[in-house]
C-alpha cells in the first residue's frame, strides 16, 4: 500500500505547486475548461483566495455567449468583494480581455482572473479564441478546470488542450462528491502539468490548494488525517478542546459539550468530506452519512428542548421519567428517543473515559505521538525537502489502513 501511495504523489507531482507570479504586475490568469466543470466558480474561488493573501484582484468576463455568464461572475465578484470587468456581450472576448488588461495596469492589480465560455466539447472555434485571448493576454498561468467527476475521458480532454494552447497548470473541481478524483492522474500524467488547487463545493471559501500526498491517501482510501487535524484546528481552539478532555477524563461529558463539538463539526464542512478524511471511514456510504446527519439533528432538538440544568446535569433526566417525558414532547420525539439518547450518552461518557486512560499511557493504539509529531512536523519549513519527508512519514504512521480503527457506535446512531 506504501509503495502505492508513494507511486500515486510522484505520479501527481510530489508535491504541492503554487501560482507562478509574473515580475509585473498583473499575474494573468487565463482559465479554459469544457461548459459546466466551474470555471466561474473557480473565478470567484481564487479571487478570494488571492484576496486573503493580501493581494489586489480583478476579474475580466468573456463569455459572452452563455447569457447568465457575465451576471454570474459579476454576482461572484460583489459576493466576494472583488471588481469584474465586463463590456457586455457585443465585443469579442479577446477584445474584452484587451480592455480588462489596460483597466487592471491603469488600477495597479496584482492577479487579473480571466474567464471563458466553455463548450460541450473541444472545438476548433473555441481553441482559435482561447489562442487569440492568449495572445493579447501573456498569460503566467493558463489553468485548465477539470470536473473531477469526469473518468476517462479527462486524459484525451487534457492532452487537446495541452497541445493546442499549452497549459500550465490545473484546477479540479467538484471534489467534494463521490470522486475519488483518479482524473489528477490523467491530468499530470497527460500534460506533465501540475494540479494546483482543488475545489470542494459550491461556496467561495471551498478551494485548497492541491497536495499530491492527500490525494493519494483519498484514492487510495486511507483518508487524510494531516487535512482532519488542520480542519479541526479551525474550528475549535486548543485550550477548549484541552477543557473538553478533561471533562471526559473525568467522565463529565453532558449536553452542552455534545451540542458544542456537533456544531464544531459542521463548521468542518459537509459531513461526507469530513468522513471521507478519517481513515478507514472512507466506505460509509453516502446513505450512512445521509443517517447519521439525520440522526445529529434529531438529538440536537431533544438537547434543544432541556433547561440549561438538565444538560449540564443528564442524571436529572436519567431519574426522572417526567422529565423525559417532556423534552419528548417539547421535540416533537418519542419518550424511548429520549431515553435512548440519555442511555447513550452515559455509554459514551464510560466508553471516552476508557479511551483516555488508554490514551493516559501514551495514546490510542496506532496514532501514537500523533500530536507531537504533527507539531513537529508544522516547526520545519514547508516547501523544503525536510518538510517533505517529515510528512511522509507522518503520512505513512498515521494514514494506513491498519491505523484506521473503526469508530465505535455513534451518538443517536441506530
Ligand atoms: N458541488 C460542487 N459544485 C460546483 C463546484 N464548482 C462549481 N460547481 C457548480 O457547478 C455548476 C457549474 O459551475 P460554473 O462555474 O457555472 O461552470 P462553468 O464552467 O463556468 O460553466 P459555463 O460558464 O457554462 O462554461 C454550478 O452549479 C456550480 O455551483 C464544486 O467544487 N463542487
Amino acid at each position: 500500500m506504501q509503495v502505492v501511495n508513494d507511486e500515486l504523489v510522484k505520479l501527481m507531482g510530489g508535491e504541492a505547486a503554487d501560482i507562478d507570479y509574473s515580475k509585473s504586475k498583473p499575474t494573468v490568469i487565463l482559465m479554459a475548461g469544457l461548459q459546466g466543470v466551474g470555471k466561474t466558480t473557480a473565478c470567484g474561488k481564487l479571487a478570494l483566495y488571492f484576496k486573503k493573501k493580501g493581494k489586489k484582484c480583478m476579474m475580466v468576463a468573456t463569455d459572452i455567449y452563455r447569457p447568465a455568464a457575465i451576471d454570474q461572475l459579476v454576482t461572484l465578484g460583489k459576493q466576494v468583494e472583488v471588481p469584474v470587468f465586463e463590456a457586455g456581450n457585443q465585443i469579442k472576448p479577446d477584445e474584452i480581455a484587451r480592455l480588462g488588461l489596460a483597466e487592471a495596469k491603469k488600477r495597479s492589480v496584482d492577479i487579473l482572473i480571466v474567464d471563458t465560455a466553455g463548450r460541450l466539447q473541444v472545438d476548433k472555434g473555441m481553441m482559435d479564441e482561447l489562442k487569440q485571448m492568449k495572445k493579447v493576454l501573456n498569460p503566467s498561468e493558463v489553468l485548465l478546470v477539470v470536473d473531477a467527476m469526469t473518468g476517462q475521458e479527462a486524459a484525451a480532454l487534457v492532452s487537446a488542450f495541452n497541445l493546442e494552447i499549452g497549459i500550465t497548470g490545473a484546477i479540479l473541481t467538484k471534489l467534494d462528491g463521490d470522486s475519488r478524483g483518479g482524473a489528477a492522474l490523467s491530468v499530470r500524467e497527460v500534460s506533465g502539468r501540475p494540479i494546483k488547487f482543488v475545489g470542494q463545493g459550491e461556496s467561495m471559501e471551498a478551494l485548497e490548494p492541491f497536495y499530491p500526498d492527500r490525494m493519494a491517501g483519498r484514492i487510495l482510501g486511507m483518508g487524510d488525517v494531516l487535512s482532519f487535524v488542520e480542519k479541526a484546528q479551525e474550528v475549535m481552539l486548543e485550550e477548549e478542546a484541552e477543557e473538553l478532555q478533561k471533562k471526559i477524563m473525568e467522565a463529565k461529558f453532558d449536553f452542552n459539550d455534545f451540542l458544542k463539538q456537533t456544531r464544531a463539526l459542521a463548521r468542518m464542512g459537509p459531513m461526507n468530506r469530513v468522513v471521507s478524511l478519517l481513515p478507514g471511514m472512507g466506505k460509509m456510504s453516502q446513505e450512512q452519512i445521509r443517517e447519521a446527519e439525520k440522526s445529529l439533528k434529531i438529538v440536537e432538538s431533544m438537547i434543544s428542548s432541556m433547561t440549561p440544568k438538565e444538560r449540564s446535569n443528564p442524571e436529572l433526566l436519567a431519574q426522572s421519567p417526567s422529565r423525559r417525558r417532556r423534552v419528548a414532547l417539547g421535540s416533537g420525539r418519542s419518550q424511548e428517543q429520549v431515553s435512548q439518547m440519555v442511555s447513550q450518552l452515559f455509554q459514551m461518557r464510560a466508553r471516552m473515559k476508557n479511551l483516555m486512560s488508554i490514551m493516559q499511557g501514551g495514546s490510542i493504539p496506532g496514532l501514537d505521538n500523533l500530536e507531537e509529531a504533527w507539531k513537529a512536523a508544522r516547526k520545519v519549513p514547508p516547501g523544503t525537502a525536510k518538510r517533505k519527508r517529515v510528512r511522509m512519514e507522518l503520512k505513512s504512521k498515521y494514514s494506513s489502513p491498519q491505523a484506521a480503527t473503526v469508530a465505535p457506535k455513534g451518538f443517536g446512531s441506530r
